[in-house]
């Protein structure tokens, strides 16, 4: 990560989870590992998926939920210790950058835009991975959950990001796939896009978006410009 000092340049935040990279294989096979140690079936990774992005402890409660099952707390402390030790073993064992978002951030940096990192993902564990993947050294800040004081959805998790990057709230886009990124970046009065293929795009977060892709060939420096130029819907 490099730090750089304030300027005008415009910047695009990314949600990590579900909008940068596709996490859900290898936070399944951590879940899978602690379902396994507690002698339950694996799940297939279409059921977890939909939960990947709301973090470890939910995912491990959902899937004692889909057994008519509840964790006790002192299970789940264990089983949540025994899931982040096998996720940061295995933190990129199958995780990949989105199809063609690398392409799409090397666009936006030749056309002047800084890049940033939101993410509700523990710091250590989001600069690991983004290590792992070789995509570090591309954002001006990367901003995990625990390094503010209130996350995504509230807003002061983007306005952390984008002083942390040297950015202005008024040349600003955030980019994720669920209500809790769109809703932050509405609240902190900035622009937002959805990507459809993450894990949560629900009917709240396409009502709230500035816009919506399919493709992130279609995240071009020029639609990144009309967007912050239009500022947060509604
Ligand atoms: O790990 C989580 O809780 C979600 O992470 P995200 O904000 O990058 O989607
Ligand atoms: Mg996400």
């Amino acid at each position: 990560m490099t730090e750089i000092a304030s300027s005008d340049a415009p910047l695009v935040i990314f949600d990590l989870d579900g909008t940068l990279v596709d996490t859900a294989p290898d936070l399944a096979a951590a879940l899978n590992h602690c379902l396994g140690e507690a002698g339950h079936e694996a799940d297939m990774l279409a059921v977890v998926r939909p939960h990947a992005g709301l973090g470890a402890r939910a995912m491990l409660d959902a899937a004692w939920r889909r057994r008519g099952l509840t964790l006790p707390e002192a299970e789940m402390t264990r089983a949540l210790d025994r899931f982040l030790a096998h996720y940061e073993a295995h933190i990129a064992d199958a995780s990949l950058p989105f199809p063609d978002v690398v392409a799409a951030m090397d666009g936006l940096a030749a056309a002047g835009f800084r890049l940033a990192v939101c993410t509700n993902k523990r710091q250590a564990l989001s600069e690991l991975l983004l290590e792992t993947l070789g995509l570090a050294s591309r954002f001006a800040a990367i901003c995990g959950a625990d390094v503010v004081t209130q996350r995504k959805p509230h807003p002061a998790h983007v306005e952390e990001t984008i002083a942390r990057a040297g950015g202005s709230p008024r040349r600003a886009l955030m980019v994720g796939d669920s209500a809790a990124d769109i809703d932050a970046a509405h609240a902190a009065g900035i622009a937002s896009l959805l990507v459809d293929f993450g894990y949560a795009p629900d009917a709240e977060a396409r009502a709230k978006a500035s816009g919506e892709i399919a493709d992130y060939r279609d995240l071009t420096p020029d639609l990144a410009h009309r967007l912050i130029a239009a500022g947060p819907r509604g």
